[in-house]
């Protein structure tokens, strides 16, 4: 494996991995949307570029495909350093770590994927690097065996999770710099659709921007998968050039609905209605009902339908809402379908 690789990329072929590459924002200026944290990431960057220091430790938080992967690379070029990526559930031993975090060099950027996944005894590992940048090592095994401190080159940890609740609070508490990244609303996709299709070359028209935009669960990563499906779609069945029309024909075939839903996402409301009488329920429940992991539904699926309206988080479970319901055609008193 290429350690140098996004997780989230590793089932995409090369030429859909070179795509991405293109399209992945470079430095603060192509990234869209998230102004409160880009503003702020801007002013701890240039003042720490100003002292020479090492900028403090970044967590970033929220939702897969975001831009948390992004935002790490845009930091280690704006802060002209180089960035090492790794990710929790790769280090499974303290040495492991010990290893990246001898060669680093001042100043450099080393990227925690998935912080939420590392094993109790290389998290407390990390305490006394990000802390003093100073680590203990190990020299020789058996009877010669002995541990000495040495110094680190001062480094900057950015750590990316989905799963911030997960985070111990000794960890949480070594970031001097937390942002929690919020999902885009129409406009701010539209822009980012717009120009993923000028780099890919692509004809667009406003409104097809739009209209992808609109049903791609306020997340960059799918308003991009979406418009590269569309692409192919304008190419086959019309004159390559993306229109609303063509937007709307593609995303059907795509089984992604006039709310931007994906088939998980009905899935997951139909179950809670027609199975549960509309909750609440537990995750765990829902989880086996449409066949997905636990874990899946609570970070990719449940956090948009919450915030769209769809389900509620109560102390009992997960409940439909009006919305919902009215989604999906269904009369809120008994379940009975509306048809
Ligand atoms: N603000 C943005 N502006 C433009 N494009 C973006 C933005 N955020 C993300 N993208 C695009 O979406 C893709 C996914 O973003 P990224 O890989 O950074 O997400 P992530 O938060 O790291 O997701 P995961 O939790 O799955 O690792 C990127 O390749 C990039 O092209
Ligand atoms: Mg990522």
């Amino acid at each position: 494996m290429n350690e140098n690789l996004d997780p989230a990329e590793e089932n995409l072929s090369p030429v859909e991995r070179e795509i991405e590459k293109v399209l992945r924002p470079q430095v603060f200026e192509d990234f869209t949307g998230q102004h409160k944290i880009l503003a702020n990431l801007r002013i701890f960057v240039q003042a720490a570029k100003l002292r020479g220091e090492a900028l403090d430790h970044v967590l970033l938080h929220g939702p897969p495909g975001l831009g948390k992967t992004t935002l790490s690379h845009i930091i280690a070029n704006e802060m002209g350093v180089n960035i090492r990526i790794t990710s929790g559930p790769v280090l499974d031993k303290p040495g492991d770590l010990a290893g990246l975090l001898t060669n680093l060099e001042e100043g450099d950027i080393l990227f925690i994927d998935e912080i939420h996944r590392l094993s109790p005894l290389v998290e407390e590992y990390l305490y006394s690097a990000m802390e003093d940048f100073k680590i203990d090592i190990m020299l020789e095994t058996g009877p010669n065996a002995r541990s000495v401190q040495i110094s680190l080159n001062p480094f900057t940890l950015v750590g990316a999770t989905t799963r911030s609740g997960l985070l111990t609070a000794p960890l949480r508490a070594r970031f001097g710099i937390n942002s929690r990244l919020e999902y885009y609303d129409a406009k701010l996709l539209t822009t980012i659709v717009l120009r993923s299709a000028e780099i890919l070359k692509t004809e667009i028209s406003d409104e097809g921007a739009y209209e992808i935009a609109r049903r791609s669960r306020g997340t960059p990563r799918i308003a991009n998968a979406l418009l590269r499906r569309t692409r192919d779609f304008a190419q086959i069945k019309g004159n390559g050039n993306i229109d609303t029309e063509i937007a709307k024909y593609a995303l059907n075939a795509l089984n992604v609905d006039e709310h931007g839903l994906d088939e998980m996402d009905n899935k997951i409301l139909i179950t809670i209605i027609d199975k549960f009488k509309g909750g609440p329920v537990g995750l765990k429940t829902i989880a086996t009902a449409v066949g997905e992991e636990e874990g899946t539904i609570e970070e990719v699926y449940e956090p948009f339908l919450i915030q769209e309206g769809y389900i509620m988080r109560t102390s009992r479970g997960r409940e439909c809402t009006e919305i919902a319901y009215k989604h999906l055609g269904r009369l809120k008193t008994g379940g009975n379908t509306l048809f």
